[in-house]
């Protein structure tokens, strides 16, 4: 059976790029063959269970920093958090002898500690490594300061129970800690909000112009390791029946190490519970064997040290041979058509064939010269010699319908800079207007603003008659605006499937009970949205950024073809491609119009404009100058209306430009 099929009749696709760590378990088995035969009493039950137990906090927390990482994030204070969440739970234990209370007091400073953490992660906008390096500090400080540097003891009896009571011989800690991890790598594989986390690791802004509330997830994911903190603490403080400012000490190397070690990129969008738990079982191993060996504990520190590093070179090192291996998969961009995702012809374009020729009237005039269009003739030879090399069909008997979109008096600004200027346009259903100007006159920004990445100044936007304010990309998108970035907006590290899904994912219930991701409709939908784009590809779970560019726009686009749709916005969706993936790529823009959405498309090239457009919209130094049918402008005089060389109706001309088409022809 080929990869494709495989990949085509799989129910469950793993988000992330598979971990190119292999040697991992083969590490634990080795180290556990040679403890085994250099100590007599490590293959015993007992030992099994104390280094479960010694464990349990470890893989308590990895659950917290494998999520951490994945998102690209990272905790270096949860040590600080251990010791004080700590001194803070025995306090309150021994003042009031009440569990609960006890308990309840440990998981809220643990939430605390989180957020506190969370938020200053978001707010700050610098590194998490120096963030949390800094409240590490902090929170380690604060704990001697609670303790006064002293151990805090004398609980309840039922409070130490906590810590040490056993189920069928197994301790109470290894089994909720058993229930935690599997709980939080099954939600990781398979929910909405895992597949979010690699998408938010693999390409943050990516993920945040899907509509993945970026800023919120990662708050939550520190609220969340401070509460796995808050239940480390509570069961170990039990469990040793005290509390002391001391405990946690280097906690943090060795989380990280099982973490890293277990295949969880630090750089983020990729690792596997799998891995991870090997990673923590490697730890136990290591410690209970460095332990047996009877080595200080400051040789225990240079081990798991060494380790660190060891687990950190493989992760440099595996990068190294998945971005080797991207070279060597992705095809030459050159290299017209895409191997082997390769756009095909929709079938309405088969059905237009077969009926005889549709092109648009006048696309295959010819003859006349440049000059000779100037003055808002019918379009020049430059019009047809584009139609052609792009060989687009239309229906000739599709109309443009309803306004769709209308925006007016649309202004930003970004400090002092005036990025868009009362901004007035509509587009109609149907329709394909092309937005085109120089750099930096506004056309990011405008679509940004119907987009909802930003929020304008002043003016208004109606969708449907219907005044807008969208508040994010999610709002648009809920409204049926669907948008391709200038900057694509995929996730790299993510399969073609998972990446057309997201933001937008379907669920279902398991068992009638548990919402997880509904892999199988995401695949259908994506078999079902790129071959009526007339997209064939084999692998739906290959990782989008093994694809060449010309097939990682088709992705990005097929993502925004969705049923229902009423306006499609394409930044530049055809920069740096060659021409029969320009042409693809024109085809499915002009297909989404047949279907009845709107289309904008942003373009420099004037020969994709004169291609695909019904409309031209012409925007200069933040303002609209220009916005007509392409009937009724050149080639030539579109460029010096973008260049500025002549003034629009009711504005001066700039300074030292006044001349005009005609006055240059
Ligand atoms: N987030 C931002 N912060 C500050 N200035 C910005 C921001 N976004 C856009 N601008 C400024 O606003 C102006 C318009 O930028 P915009 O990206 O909309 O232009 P554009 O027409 O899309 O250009 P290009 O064709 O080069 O992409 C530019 O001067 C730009 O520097």
């Amino acid at each position: 059976m080929s990869i494709a099929s495989v990949a085509a009749n799989r129910r469950y696709l793993v988000p992330g790029e598979p971990s190119r760590r292999t040697g991992l378990a083969l590490l634990c088995a080795v180290l556990v063959a040679y403890f085994g035969i250099s100590f007599d009493n490590f293959f015993t039950v007992s030992n099994g269970l104390t280094i479960l137990m010694n464990v349990s906090a470890i893989a308590i927390a990895a659950i917290g920093a494998m999520f951490l990482l994945v998102s690209g994030n990272v905790d270096l204070s949860i040590g600080g958090q251990y010791a004080l969440i700590s001194v803070i739970t025995a306090q309150f234990a021994k003042d009031s002898g009440n569990v609960v209370l006890a308990v309840a007091v440990g998981l809220l400073a643990g939430t605390v500690l989180g957020l506190t953490n969370g938020l200053l992660v978001r707010y700050m906008k610098i590194s998490p490594l120096i963030v949390t390096l800094g409240t590490m500090a902090v929170f380690k400080g604060l704990a001697y300061l609670v303790s006064e540097g002293r151990s805090v003891f004398g609980f309840s009896d039922s409070f130490i129970f906590l810590g040490r009571a056993r189920i069928n011989e197994v301790p109470l800690p290894v089994i909720i800690a058993a229930v935690l991890f599997v709980a939080g790598g099954f939600w990781l594989l398979r929910s909405r909000g895992g597949l979010r986390l690699f998408a938010i690791g693999g390409n943050p802004q990516a993920a945040r112009l899907t509509g993945v509330n970026v800023d919120w997830v990662i708050v939550r994911l520190y609220v969340l390791n401070g509460l796995l903190m808050g239940v480390v603490a509570v069961l170990t403080t039990a469990r040793l029946g005290s509390g002391t400012p001391q405990i946690g000490t280097s906690f943090e190397l060795d989380v990280l190490t099982a973490v890293i070690l277990g295949g969880v990129g630090f750089a983020g969008g990729s690792g596997h519970p799998a891995g991870v738990f090997v990673g923590v079982a490697t730890i136990g191993v290591l410690s209970s064997g460095l332990i047996f060996a009877g080595l200080e504990d400051w040789w225990q520190q240079i081990s798991k040290g060494l380790v660190l590093l060891l687990a950190l070179g493989a992760d440099q090192i595996a990068e190294h041979r998945r971005a080797r291996s991207v070279r060597r998969e992705a095809p030459a961009e050159q290299g017209d058509p895409d191997p082997p995702l390769e756009l095909g012809r929709s079938a309405h374009e088969e059905r237009s064939d077969e009926g005889g020729s549709n092109r648009r009237p006048g696309a295959t005039a010819s003859g006349a010269s440049a000059a000779s269009a100037v003055g808002g003739a019918p379009p020049g030879p430059e019009v047809s010699s584009a139609a052609d090399e792009y060989g687009l069909d239309r229906n000739p008997e599709h109309r443009p319908g309803q306004v769709v979109l209308r925006a007016e008096g649309l202004s930003r600004r970004f400090g002092p800079v005036f990025a868009l200027r009362d901004g007035t346009f509509s587009v109609r259903s149907g329709e394909v207007v092309c937005l085109v100007g120089d750099n930096g006159a506004g056309k990011s920004t405008l679509i940004k603003l119907i987009s909802g990445v930003h929020r304008p100044d002043s003016g208004r936007i109606e969708l449907d008659g219907t005044p807008v304010d969208f508040h994010g990309p999610i709002d648009a998108r809920r409204a049926g605006i669907e948008t391709v970035h200038q900057d694509l907006a995929v996730c790299p590290n993510l399969g073609v499937a998972h990446n057309l899904i997201l933001g937008d994912e379907p669920r279902r219930r398991m068992f009638g009970l548990i919402p997880v991701r509904d892999d199988a409709a995401a695949l259908a939908r994506t078999r079902q949205r790129l071959a009526s784009l007339g997209i064939t590809l084999t692998d739906l779970n290959r990782s989008v950024g093994r694809l060449s560019g010309g097939q990682r726009q088709s992705v990005a686009i097929a993502r925004a073809m969705k049923d229902g749709v009423k306006l499609v916005i394409l930044d530049e969706p055809t920069a740096a491609l060659g021409v029969t993936q320009t042409r693809n790529v024109l085809r499915i823009a002009r297909q989404a119009a047949d279907n009845g959405a709107g289309v904008i498309l942003i373009s420099h090239d004037i020969r994709t404009v004169f291609a695909v457009a019904d409309r031209v919209v012409v925007l200069r130094l933040g303002q609209v100058v220009y916005d007509d049918t392409i009937e009724r402008v050149t080639h030539t005089r579109l460029l010096h209306l973008m260049a500025g060389l002549e003034a629009p109706e009711g504005l001066a001309a700039p300074e030292g430009l006044a001349a005009t088409e005609g006055t240059r022809a």
